[in-house]
């Protein structure tokens, strides 16, 4: 029996952060000694928690909560402010991807460069090498530098080194474990072995990925920890929270009522309406200055936003919903035949559904000059999306759908949160014409 191996324990754990209203203001502290310019936010406060041998801890918790934070402490990438981590063995992390590969090297030079980095000497990593190909599985890439690879290819040899560098203790962000369904069970098989001999901490949004993995759970809540104990029973009380303050915000906001266009009515409409059996969806605003973007910069993207069919913005929709998808660019450059576009994807980043607007475009003349700008809508029911994150990203190119030039990208323009009772299933549900149902 492992059990009684303390292999991490976290001892009163504290992070402030020091928040400077301008950058220069952090030089200049170094100077005034007595004279505070920043402010203090503490991202953790007073964590205590052990986990032993053979024990899987998940980590939940809502953005922000501070469990990154955490993860990094953990992981020593970060000092704590105040408290003390003692970790017994080797830790491997797949936090950030590609963090530890260098872009420039080749898949097998990073695995040798990624493994020393876990302690592993030269002679250990030739003995595993053969193991980490066959487990990432991505066939001769292994040979191409890294900085060629596609985020899913990142994540099969980052996961399939840290699979086989002897670690004690695993620490695996669900978000990051991006690969087909093949590799997800591949890792997952991988992950329930681990854990009868090892750690593993593991965090998620999902609590049913945590309590099907995890023994324990620590549940994080504005940086203190709200709760420690059973996986299945934090989660049910993180549940127990989320859904009451679903509960509460919903209280605030008046119920929003469904309307569809005469073209296209789901004829359960009336039911949907007066009842909580529907598809509530929130929609996190789209910020110019804080997104995420490449390409060329030839146009940017200045809005993203939804409206109901009378141009209301919409900050909350429902699953069915007739709405337009409305973007604005900004044109910085001589574009030729512009096509923009969007797609939704679900958290394992899977794309769900998505448009552009070439075909509709074929047979009209848009070239454009910097200074013009464009304004494109999309009108659609939304479909019924499962309970879950999901992301907008949209993009502008120019060129036709085989060949164009990327000129912006935005991944996570917009952020929807979806809370699902409907009886829809699949990856998406559709608002549904007529259900005929007859008894003879
Ligand atoms: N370097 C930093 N400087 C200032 N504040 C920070 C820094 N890093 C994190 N924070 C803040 O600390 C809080 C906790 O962040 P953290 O990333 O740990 O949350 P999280 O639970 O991992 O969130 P998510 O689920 O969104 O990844 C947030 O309010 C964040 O803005």
């Amino acid at each position: 029996m492992y059990c009684n191996e303390t292999i991490l324990s976290v001892d009163n754990v504290s992070k402030c952060f020091e928040m400077y209203k301008k950058p220069s203001h952090r030089l200049l502290q170094m100077f005034l000694r007595r004279k505070k310019l920043y402010k203090e936010f503490w991202a953790l406060k007073n964590i205590s928690f052990s986990v032993s041998r053979g024990e899987s801890l998940g980590i939940i918790g809502r953005n922000g909560a501070g469990k990154s934070t955490l993860l990094q402490i953990i992981c020593d990438t970060l000092t704590p402010t105040t408290g003390e981590i003692k970790v017994n063995g080797r830790v491997a992390a797949l936090l950030e991807l590609g963090a530890g590969f260098n872009p420039e090297f080749t898949g097998k030079d990073n695995v040798y460069l990624c493994a020393s980095l876990y302690g592993m000497s030269n002679d250990e990593i030739d003995e595993q090498y053969e193991n980490i190909i066959q487990f990432a599985d991505i066939g001769e890439f292994i040979n191409q530098v890294v900085k060629t690879y596609s985020s899913g290819m990142y994540v099969r040899l980052a996961f399939a080194v840290i699979a086989h560098v002897n670690a004690d203790m695993l620490i695996i962000d669900e978000a990051l474990a991006v690969g087909d369904a093949l590799f997800t069970q591949k890792c997952m098989r991988f992950l329930r072995e681990f854990k009868k001999t090892g750690v593993l901490l593991f965090v998620s949004h999902d609590t049913s990925a945590v309590t099907n993995l995890c023994d324990k759970a620590v549940w994080l809540k504005n940086g203190q920890l709200e709760s420690f104990g059973s996986a299945k029973d934090v989660s049910e009380q993180y549940m127990a929270f989320l859904y009451q303050s679903k509960i509460s915000s919903k209280d605030k906001e008046p119920k929003k009522v469904l309307k569809q266009n005469k073209a296209f009515k789901d004829f359960r409409l009336d039911f949907i309406n007066s009842t909580n059996i529907r598809n509530d969806i929130k929609v996190i605003q789209f910020d110019e200055l804080n997104v995420k973007s490449f390409g060329h910069d030839g146009a940017n993207f200045t809005d993203v936003y939804i409206t109901d069919t009378d141009n209301n913005p919409l900050s909350w929709f429902v699953g069915g919903e007739d709405v337009r998808l409305k973007l604005v660019v900004d044109v910085l450059s001589e574009l030729k035949n512009p096509i923009i576009g969007f797609t939704v994807k679900d958290k394992l980043g899977q794309p769900i559904f998505g448009d552009n607007t070439y075909i509709s475009t074929l047979n009209h003349n848009f070239l454009c000059d910097a200074n013009n700008v464009l304004n494109v809508e999309f009108s659609f029911l939304m479909p019924i999306l499962m309970n879950g994150d999901y992301s907008l990203s949209v993009a502008i190119a120019d060129g036709d759908q085989e060949s164009h030039v990327q000129h912006q990208w935005i991944n996570d323009a917009l952020v929807f949160r979806s809370m699902s009772t409907s009886a829809s299933t699949g990856l998406v549900g559709i608002p549904m014409k007529d259900i005929k149902f007859t008894v003879k």
